[in-house]
């Protein structure tokens, strides 16, 4: 599928809502089934834009239901998984279950699992295997907290993170892998980072997928911006060459104001 953001990469656009603690089964069908009308309404092509939600685990199974029933096109994944297949690791959810209950994609390495439960770059890395290992495809979050922002050490510490994170990984699973930028200072906050910011810390990454691997590979990385994205912000964000995508948290559990952002197109500057 070829991106209409800017004509310059085949790389389709993803819009991806983190609705993290929030939302029990019932609220999280509700939500899901409103936004698939809207966007219904709207004639948005999934083609063109493709749109996942990240539930909490205890709503996968209904939004698998919902989804078949109903044949959404809208896509779903998990916001973490265990680095094990199964096993006596009480309160883990193996990617094998995962796979079952029909995601496609994994968050791994969201700030707050970073952060809160204090997830290391080993584990994550291990984590990657794994979602690889039962072909869901992860979303790895990255970026800086505020201090290395202002001492300015916010690339070299992003793509450490990325190196450490991806290491091991092959060629194929690092040109399907989905990169989301989000500095920790700018989660939940309010506190946006401008598209340039969002563009040099993408691009930067997109250089270092070109280091380690090729161009080639670099090309087909997607790569997201997340932190206090909002229908007003999102399209100047999305216009940057390097931004294929944006991790929305809060902004997701209101549906209209998801779905602005996921028809972002519709704000875009036109040369
Ligand atoms: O996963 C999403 C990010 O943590 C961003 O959250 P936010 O949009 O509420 O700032």
């Amino acid at each position: 599928m070829t991106t209409s953001t800017n004509g310059k990469f085949d790389r389709t656009p993803l819009i991806a809502g983190n609705w993290k603690m929030n939302m029990d089964h019932v609220q999280g069908i509700t939500l899901l089934q409103k936004l698939a009308w809207t966007l219904s309404d709207a004639r948005h092509d999934y083609g063109r834009v493709e749109v996942v939600v990240f539930p909490p685990f205890t709503d996968l199974r209904s939004t698998q239901t919902l989804v078949a029933g109903d044949k959404l096109k809208v896509e779903y994944g998990a916001q973490d998984l265990s680095p094990n297949d199964s096993g006596a690791f009480t309160g883990d959810i193996s990617g094998q279950f995962l796979a079952k209950l029909g995601c496609t994609y994994v968050l791994v390495g969201h700030s707050e699992r970073r952060s809160v439960h204090g997830e290391s770059d080993e584990l994550l890395n291990e984590k990657l295997k794994a979602a690889y290992r039962h072909n869901l495809v992860p979303i790895l979050c990255v970026g800086e907290g505020l201090e290395v922002r202002q001492a300015g050490d916010h690339v070299p510490h992003t793509l450490e993170q990325v190196r450490s994170d991806i290491a091991g990984l092959d060629a194929e699973q690092v040109s399907s892998l989905v990169i989301a930028y989000e500095p920790i200072w700018a989660i939940g906050t309010g506190e946006v980072a401008g598209p340039d910011d969002a563009q040099e810390m993408c691009a930067a990454i997109r250089a270092e997928i070109a280091d380690l691997y090729d161009d080639t590979v670099a090309a087909k990385t997607r790569l997201l911006y997340g932190g206090s994205v909002k229908a007003a912000n999102a399209a100047s964000i999305l216009g940057e060459r390097d931004v294929d995508g944006v991790l929305v948290g809060g902004a997701s559990l209101d549906v209209g104001e998801f779905a602005n952002i996921v028809r972002f197109e519709q704000h875009l500057v036109t040369d």
